[in-house]
């Protein structure tokens, strides 16, 4: 952004110092406006991508609960469609920031132009309707919603976040992980192990300058994550085993799945994908209990018990601490759940391996 400031910005104070006065022009100035308009612009379609859309950009957020819905429709079909059928051929508009690239591509951040009257064929003439899909007592707010967003991304997009948001997530980024890996492991054998991770066809979500891993709001870790810890743990000759087999096969995920299965004595259906259990094993759990700890060392010194008193005594007036506060303890209160995750996993982890090693026990003593 700062550069955009320098490239398009200064150059026009420059050429006109006395018509324009550069303390409105400032790079603080242009933070302000671009923040502003991107809070308030949509992602029109692929052609003409974001811009603002009057009247829209009226309402306030709430998850999951919209009272105001947007749809765009061709001419033709405004008339003619009832408005409680709205689902089939119309359009979605929902608000986006330009610069998320998960927003750009996500389901309901366009308004979908149906493929006949695309307003890429010259037709600029969508109509777009705002239609109420909900009882909304006279006097009371209308509100429209955003999306499926977490507090970190309505924070940065829009400025605010909302207590109890259940699309909350806590991102933990793989260069968090990788320096877990390397308080065990050397910086090669961490290398190896993430090589051998992507060439099972695997990655972090990707933002502008780092990969990560999402935590969603019951403390349940993507299994992207979970492969990665996995691998890392895996002993030398299995992972040199799977290397092997990643070579020289194309059905990786199957491949993976009948290597842990070998490894945990379980019956592996070669249709199905690896499943979360599988790769819970003990020390994953572990990894990922010490990965809670390192990523709450991010919030610096301050208990969850000091932040939730700070920000009970925090007023509306002061937005930015009482925002910051509210994500703060909603992350926190997942790395809770993460917590709670990895050790119930832990102990079901246990329970197999004990169970397994009876009924081998069993299989010996028949035999004999
Ligand atoms: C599209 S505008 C909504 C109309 C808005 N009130 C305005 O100022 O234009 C988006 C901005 O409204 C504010 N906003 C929207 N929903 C909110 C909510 N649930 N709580 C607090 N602020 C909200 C945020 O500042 C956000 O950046």
């Amino acid at each position: 952004m700062y550069e955009d400031w320098k490239e398009n910005i200064l150059p026009l104070v420059y050429s006109a110092p006395e018509s324009l006065d550069p303390s409105s022009f400032s790079v603080e100035e242009y933070f302000a406006a671009r923040s502003l308009i991107s809070s308030r612009s949509f992602m029109i379609d692929e052609h003409h991508g974001s811009g603002m859309v009057p009247l829209a950009d009226l309402f306030n957020h709430k998850t999951g609960a919209e009272d105001v819905h947007f749809t765009s429709v061709s001419p033709n079909q405004e008339y003619e469609d009832d408005v409680d059928s709205e689902n089939s051929d119309k359009s979605e508009l929902s608000k986006f920031s330009d610069h998320d690239e998960r927003a750009s591509s996500s389901e309901n951040s366009y308004i979908h132009s149906d493929s006949d009257h695309s307003s890429m064929s010259g037709e600029d003439t969508m109509i777009l309707q705002m239609i109420m899909v909900r009882e909304v007592k006279s006097g009371d707010e209308v509100f429209n919603t955003y999306g499926s967003l977490g507090n970190a991304a309505l924070l940065h997009r829009y400025g605010f976040t909302e207590p109890n948001n259940p699309f909350d997530i806590v991102n933990v980024d793989l260069e968090l992980v990788l320096k877990w890996g390397c308080s065990l492991f050397s910086s090669r054998y961490c290398r190896s192990r993430l090589s051998l991770w992507r060439k099972l066809d695997l990655s972090g979500c990707a933002s502008e300058d780092s990969e990560y891993f999402e935590i969603s709001s019951d403390g349940e870790p993507e299994m992207e994550l979970l492969t990665l810890l996995y691998i890392m743990l895996l002993p030398d000759d299995t992972c040199h085993k799977l290397d092997m087999t990643i070579c020289t096969s194309d059905k990786i995920s199957r491949n993976i799945g009948m290597i842990l299965s070998e490894k945990h004595d379980i019956t592996w259906d070669t249709s199905s994908e690896i499943s979360k259990e599988l790769l819970l094993t003990e020390k994953v759990c572990g990894a990922l209990l010490t990965l809670a700890d390192i990523r709450e060392s991010c919030y610096g010194l301050k208990s969850m018990d000091e932040d939730m008193e700070v920000l009970k005594g925090c007023c509306m007036k002061e937005r930015k601490l009482y925002h910051s506060l509210v994500l703060r303890t909603s992350e926190r209160r997942i790395l809770e759940k993460l917590r709670t995750y990895a050790t119930e996993g832990a102990t079901r982890s246990q329970t197999l391996q004990n169970a397994n090693q009876t009924s081998t026990r069993r299989k010996r003593l028949k035999k004999h």
